[in-house]
């Protein structure tokens, strides 16, 4: 337990000055919680020693009784305000922190970690840091100071009532023990179903069309149903383990209180002690243990805290690609292979021993069949995943010498799959330059022949996109994205199909664009139309993991090999189209 206190001060940096004063309100204000009692015994011993009850003794029980009051309602208002504070900004903080290094971890990374699991930690485990963390820290702590507080107290008030007391306290740390064991496992399982079934759940939203196109939505729904009731299953396991535990936890208090309660009237009985005492043993009785008994009921909780700290940490402690990275301001940018080996986290060799260099400004096409790595080759020039053996460079520098900043700031890519982001369209084009004025954005989709679809839309370019650009077409995501790419203005391009949605009319006009967007810059094309190609400063033929032929158009087509196989297909595919 007190592993888990020190865990969150030490996660919580600076804050947890804070923490800790909002511990110290917590146990004053229990403290406080006890003056009532102090001011019958007050009255108790009063009247035993025979001595009148002035109005000023009633002052002075007034004024415990009132001064604890306020007292009290001051020190719980502190812990609230220094807890939810402390809270929130410990959790605001991590959740930045998360974000940043979710951003600069291998892409590897995501494929060790389930989307689930990720979003999990980002969501539900964050906000129950955040609702939960400084509360139940905030129990358990005072809840341990009152114990060694009240022990003392006790002891000096008769010590074999204070034995009692503690012998409650032992007896009941063999249960406590027990539930923080099985909490332990339980929770863990449970925050794994959970997981689960935030998994299910976006797997189902998102693949919703695809379900709903092979009519899939019962297998689904039952998918999703199966999810949900293992998550309600193992709620209701962890309701019917720690019931009869905390019940068990709190009869051990019970049976102590009775016994403190049978003890101090035989020895009251006896004469050794006075009625006032009596009286306040009594009363103290049905109280003393509350905050033990919160403690353990809180068990659950800390185990749950426990594992979404692991979960949080697991995340923060994922090595940044970038991590002995330098921001290195490029002069030139040109790119170059050398002897380049890599493979998945699956371990399947996708590139074996490629090497090839590609000259500031120009233009190289990468064809091969579907599979072969080309987009992989994209992907590790942007360093998305660390290569195994060799090395590539980029403008003269290791791409692993460069914070990840520093080397995306001279790539603008445009990919297969088009991601846009729940926001305006504007903000969209805008992603990679944030700066650019409206008469920029507007400049950029003109250029990428989008600029009449969305002056067409009722709020144009303050449309709102659907998430992952649900509510435009393919053509028009991607008309956005080489939108986004001409405004970021980056010296080096990586464009993979970037035409493959767009219809034949704007594609026309998007090859124009394309040319000026290129113009000056150093071209990675993954081009499967035959005139980017053609045109081409240098082909990359890759196939089977290696660089199978390399040259130019003129060159290859000469000879015998699959550029020759790949461009005779291409050319009767194109003929049998303009025959349809
Ligand atoms: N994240 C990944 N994890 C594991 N394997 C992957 C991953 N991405 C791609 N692969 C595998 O790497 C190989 C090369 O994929 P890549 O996307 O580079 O091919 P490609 O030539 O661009 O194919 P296409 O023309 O069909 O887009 C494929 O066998 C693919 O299954």
């Amino acid at each position: 337990m007190l592993k888990i206190i020190r865990r969150v001060l030490r996660l919580s940096g600076n804050l947890s000055k804070r923490i800790w004063g909002s511990f110290f309100c917590g146990f004053l204000e229990s403290m406080f919680g006890l003056l009532p009692i102090v001011a019958v015994f007050f009255v108790l011993n009063q009247l035993q020693s025979g001595l009148e009850i002035t109005g000023q003794t009633w002052g002075i029980v007034l004024t415990l009784i009132i001064g604890g009051l306020v007292l009290r309602s001051i020190f719980k208002y502190l812990v609230y305000r220094l807890q939810s504070t402390a809270g929130f900004e410990f959790v605001a903080r991590e959740r930045i922190s998360l974000g940043d290094r979710l951003r600069n971890v291998p892409m590897g990374f995501f494929h060790d970690h389930s989307m689930g699991e990720l979003t999990a930690t980002m969501t539900s485990d964050l906000n129950y840091l955040e609702n939960y963390s400084m509360h139940i820290l905030d129990k358990v702590t005072s809840g341990v100071l009152t114990m060694i507080v009240m022990a003392i107290c006790v002891l000096t008030f008769d010590w074999r009532i204070g034995i009692v007391f503690l012998l409650g306290i032992f007896l009941s740390f063999p249960v406590y023990n027990y539930m923080q064991k099985k909490g332990k496992d339980l929770s863990e399982k449970r925050q794994t179903i959970q997981a689960d079934a935030i998994a299910a759940t976006l797997e189902y939203v998102q693949g919703i069309s695809v379900i709903k196109s092979f009519n899939m939505c019962e297998k689904n729904v039952s998918e999703i149903e199966n999810a949900y009731e293992k998550n309600a299953d193992s709620a209701y396991e962890v309701e019917s383990v720690f019931t009869p535990l905390n019940m068990s936890y709190s009869l051990v208090f019970r049976i102590c209180a009775c016994i403190m309660m049978f003890c101090a009237g035989l020895l009251a009985i006896g004469g050794e002690l006075t009625f006032a005492r009596l009286s306040v043993i009594l009363l103290a009785s049905f109280t003393i243990f509350n905050p033990l008994e919160v403690m353990g009921q809180m068990t659950t909780l800390i185990r749950m805290l426990d594992s979404t700290l692991d979960r949080v940490e697991r995340i923060k402690q994922a090595k940044r690609i970038d991590e002995n990275g330098k921001d290195i301001s490029l002069d030139s940018f040109d790119i170059a292979f050398d002897h380049v080996s890599f493979a998945y986290e699956n371990g399947n060799p996708i590139l074996n021993d490629v090497s090839f260099s590609i000259p500031q400004g120009s233009m190289t096409a990468i064809v091969g069949p579907s599979g072969s790595g080309k987009t992989t080759i994209t992907r590790l020039i942007a360093r998305f995943w660390d290569i195994q053996d060799g090395s590539i460079t980029v403008g003269g520098h290791d791409v692993k010498e460069f914070t990840c900043d520093s080397l995306l700031k001279n790539m603008s890519m445009v990919f297969q799959n088009v991601y846009l982001f729940r926001d305006t369209i504007e903000n969209n084009i805008k992603f990679g330059f944030p700066e650019a004025t409206h008469e920029q954005v507007v400049e950029a989709a003109k250029k990428a022949c989008c600029h009449d679809f969305i002056t067409a839309l009722p709020d144009g370019y303050n449309t709102v996109i659907g998430e992952g650009g649900s509510t435009l077409s393919g053509g028009e995501k991607q008309r956005i994205s080489i939108a986004r790419a001409m405004l970021k203005d980056a010296p080096i391009i990586l464009l993979d199909e970037a035409t493959a949605s767009v219809d034949p009319e704007n594609e026309v006009h998007l090859q124009q664009a394309i040319s000026a967007l290129v113009k000056n810059k150093t071209l990675i094309v993954i081009a499967h139309r035959l005139s980017t190609i053609r045109d081409a400063d240098q082909i990359l033929v890759v196939d089977n993991g290696k660089i199978a032929q390399k040259g130019v158009h003129a060159d290859l087509i000469q000879q015998k090999g699959i550029y020759q196989n790949f461009w005779n297909i291409r050319q009767k595919v194109r003929n049998w189209k303009l025959a349809q």
